[in-house]
């Protein structure tokens, strides 16, 4: 199938199915580095079709593989395609790619989380942020726990409009386990609402677009998989450092379950904790009974814009680390009292909530 409403002006010519190619190179799945393969070209044809118009387009695609979603973004007429890949076994096999697509792909053997994007392709294809988003889009199946840590450090780069972004707002269509791309994608209220769904949204259009079932993929994972589209946002809907934001909303997440003023605490000291909670989100108006999930972003932007004004205010409270504070007051008890050391309740209850937050991220 060619890619909807497109007319695609470039075929594959008929190549060995992707099963094929595992058999031929031996390519069996590494349970350790997490590997599930798409053999079937109709969903990852689906996939790509999420990414958008691709005809002409430059792609990078992280994670390759074998090349099923490989085949459906040259089928989808991209000029360029560059495909980075971590696990040498997978060359041979794009490689055959390369020669069904001459000029068109471009396979280095390397690491998405420290290759460096902004070089991939030519400085002519760069627009200006407030136009529409360049012809460059990044596609990519990776393992889960690469997916979650590579979308924060691109998140990151979306905020100081380097990297991937150099280019403009470049559009990203990337795989998450099924409960990610529902955090990565809920709204004011909802129950999967959580860090991810503050930091993703207040600078990208997320959309989740669909979930493949895990019995899909070759070995099954345990889960579900999500396919989320991410288009930067002109203006993010929270201009402040997106290290300040981060901390923002970390904090306040700290302890989901309880009412934010919890949370927004542990961003002070505990000598001025409680003046300095109250007067926040005063000045912020927001109300201290909501829970982490019941606030808007319009509300993490307001506490951000108060906390930015605090931290100008005292120069040494962006610094103050609620853990490490923690940590220390622990050592400290715990070398008054060796022989019996018992936490306090609400240091139990703390550390719990902030292992849990950990777990849920
Ligand atoms: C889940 S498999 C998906 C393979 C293929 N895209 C598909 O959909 O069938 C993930 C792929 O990402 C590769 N990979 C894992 N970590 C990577 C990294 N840090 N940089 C580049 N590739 C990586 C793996 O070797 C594997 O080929």
């Amino acid at each position: 199938m060619a890619v909807s409403g497109n007319v695609a002006t470039f075929r594959l010519p008929t190549l060995p199915t992707i099963g094929e190619i595992v058999k031929l190179f031996n390519l069996r799945a590494e349970k350790q580095l997490s590997q599930n393969f798409l053999l079937d070209l109709r969903l990852t044809d689906k996939i790509v079709r999420k990414a958008g118009m691709l005809r002409d387009a430059y792609v990078l695609e992280v994670g390759p593989g074998p090349g099923g979603i490989t085949r459906s973004i040259l089928n989808a007429g991209v000029a360029k395609l560059l495909v980075v890949e971590k696990d040498t076994r997978f060359i041979a096999g794009l490689k055959m790619l390369d020669e069904a697509a001459p000029g068109k792909l471009q396979i280095v053997h390397g690491d998405i989380l420290t290759y460096k994007v902004e070089r991939a392709f030519p400085k002519s294809l760069q627009k200006n942020w407030e136009s529409d988003p360049p012809n460059v889009h990044i596609i990519g199946n990776l393992p889960f726990s690469v997916s979650t840590h590579l979308i924060i450090k691109w998140l990151e780069n979306v905020a100081s409009r380097d990297g991937p972004f150099t280019y403009g707002r470049t559009q990203l269509t990337l795989t998450f386990q099924k409960e990610v791309a529902e955090r990565l994608t809920a709204s004011t209220g909802s129950r999967q609402r959580s860090r991810l769904s503050i930091m993703a949204q207040y600078l990208c259009n997320v959309q989740n677009c669909f979930t493949i079932p895990g019995r899909a993929f070759v070995p099954k994972p345990e889960v579900d998989v999500g396919v989320v589209h991410f288009t930067p946002l002109i203006n993010p809907q929270i201009e402040q450092p997106f290290k300040l934001v981060e901390k923002v909303v970390q904090s306040v997440f700290q302890f989901r379950r309880k009412y934010c003023h919890r949370g927004v605490a542990i961003l002070f000291p505990e000598a001025e904790r409680l003046q300095n909670t109250e007067q926040m989100l005063m000045r912020a108006d927001v109300d201290p009974t909501l829970r982490p999930s019941e606030l808007s972003i319009p509300q993490f932007k307001s506490l951000c814009d108060v906390y930015r004004g605090l931290c100008e205010e005292s120069p040494t409270l962006f610094s103050y680390n609620f853990r490490e504070e923690l940590r220390q007051k622990k050592m400290m008890k715990k070398s008054r009292s060796r022989a019996c050391f018992i936490l306090e309740e609400e240091e139990e209850e703390e550390e719990e909530d902030v292992e849990e937050e950990d777990k849920s991220l």
